[in-house]
């Protein structure tokens, strides 16, 4: 997934998409004679020259519209819906009332007020972000992070599963800030690229410029947002590196916001002295959203994307779909496809539809392999590793999970689950169950985590 795509690089993407889906022949006549303009917020607009206009038009809104959506979200992890300009023969722009607002990305790009390269997804602001009783602290104290950075709650680290948004969080301190002080120096950053930013200064042969200038990118910054810290779990280099310019921005008081899938303890291989530094700040956690906190998401959405959509069917979709917020967001946008595109009504039965292609696609069959592999990237250790019989204490703890998520969730015998496990005799796969129930009983950590990756293994994600 990328968000730095330009409209004629995520067309060319798509469209090849289309070309392998479509055929030669329905691609050289619907989709090969449109020209993209731009991209303005979730709307793609393409030019469709005069003569046929209507027919192009029409094909997409029966049949390519649809698969547009699909591939463009597959390729920016964004539901970006086509929009279309005819143009008269002599080639000029007649806009459709829908599209007049829209502008070629160049333009659109410097809406942005503050500095241009902050990273900030402009949607990903406190209002598009719906409270819930499993964000409320974590969003209670990014306003006040926002409001003061730098003074109370320096650093802020917000973990939580996959998809329950941390970014959006992240983003929306880094959002705030930048409106009430429009000349802050702010910058967003995954922690891949802090690490390649850091690599690619090293490798350009001990040039000090090339190391200044990053010094002087990350430590003259007003607020830091780093996204996704577990990254950087074993890579020792790259933690040094990130406590220096940590020391560095808090004690020129700059504020630093961190995200991260678990809790700090949890990520393997981080340094001690790196965990003792964020515990001088605060940490907080966000969980899964209930139906309530779903509804007022979808309802969220349906506000932001113009549609009227009934109560009951956005309660339905609410109760169905409680994975986490992305996979809510996206039986959302397969409803609207449905609404926009396919002329579908905006009814129960059109969303138990969407929810049956849902449910249909989860269908993933759970095997001791696909469990191995969850537990193993979740620990960043190796299958191989997990089977073998070393006893390194990260190594084991993968181990026992996942030998814990198999007898709970396959059919399997110990002496089978053994077997699977690098030939452990059945007692030693009973000891390990027995440990992480018990774990699992005592503590609230220990049970949010088997549920998510019990739940990432259903979900085949
Ligand atoms: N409380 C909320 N209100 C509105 N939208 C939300 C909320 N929580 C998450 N979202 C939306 O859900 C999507 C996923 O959120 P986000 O990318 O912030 O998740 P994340 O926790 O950072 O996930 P990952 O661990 O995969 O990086 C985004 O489009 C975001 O806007």
């Amino acid at each position: 997934m990328s968000d730095n795509l330009n409209s004629t690089e995520l067309w060319d993407k798509v469209s090849f998409s289309l070309y392998q889906d479509l055929g030669a022949i329905s691609f050289g006549s619907f989709v090969d004679p449109l020209t993209p303009v731009g991209i303005e917020s979730n709307r793609f607009i393409l030019k469709v020259p005069g003569e046929f206009a209507d027919k192009i038009i029409d094909q997409w809104n029966t049949e390519i519209a649809m698969k547009f959506v699909e591939y463009a979200n597959k390729e920016t992890g964004k539901f970006i819906r086509p929009e279309f300009q005819k143009t008269d023969d002599s080639n000029n722009l007649q806009e459709s009332p829908a599209t007049s607002a829209a502008k070629p990305l160049e333009e659109s790009e410097q809406h942005i007020p503050f500095s241009q390269d902050a990273g900030l997804n402009p949607d990903f602001t406190f209002d598009h972000f719906v409270i819930g009783s499993g964000n409320e602290n974590a969003r209670a104290i990014a306003q006040a992070v926002a409001e003061g950075p730098g003074k109370v709650y320096n650093p802020y680290l917000i973990y939580g599963g996959v998809g329950l948004g941390k970014t959006h969080l992240m983003q929306a301190i880094g959002n705030k800030y930048a409106k009430d002080n429009p000349n802050a120096r702010i910058k967003y950053a995954t922690a891949e690229d802090f690490l390649n930013d850091f690599t690619n200064s090293l490798r350009k042969g001990g040039d000090t410029n090339a190391t200044a200038l990053f010094k002087k990118t990350y430590r003259s910054l007003d607020m830091l947002l780093v996204d996704d810290i577990q990254f950087w779990a074993g890579k020792p280099q790259v933690q040094e590196e990130f406590f220096n310019t940590f020391n560095a921005l808090t004690k020129a008081n700059k504020q630093i916001v961190m995200t991260s899938d678990r809790y700090p303890n949890d990520i393997p291989d981080l340094q001690d002295r790196l965990k003792s530094r964020f515990e001088q700040g605060i940490t907080s956690d966000i969980q899964k959203p209930d139906v309530q906190t779903r509804v007022a998401i979808l309802r969220n959405l349906q506000d932001q994307n113009d549609l009227d959509i009934p109560n009951d069917v956005l309660q339905l979709i609410g109760e169905s779909v409680d994975d986490n917020v992305r996979t809510l967001e996206g039986a959302f946008h397969k409803f609207e496809a449905k609404i926009r595109f396919m002329n579908k009504p905006a009814t129960i039965e059109t969303a138990k539809s969407i929810l049956d292609e849902i449910n249909a696609n989860k269908k993933t069959v759970v095997t001791v392999d696909r469990i191995q592999q969850v537990v193993a990237a979740y620990y960043m250790q190796t299958v191989d590793d997990m089977k073998s019989s070393r006893r390194q204490s990260d190594l084991v703890m993968a181990r026992h999970v996942a030998i814990y998520l198999t007898r709970t969730m396959t059919d399997m015998s110990l002496p089978q689950i053994g077997h699977a496990f690098g030939d452990r005799d059945h007692s030693s796969i009973s000891h390990a169950f027995t440990k992480i129930e018990e774990q699992v009983e005592k503590e609230a950590r220990m049970k949010e985590m088997i549920q998510a990756l019990a739940e990432d293994i259903r979900n085949g994600q």
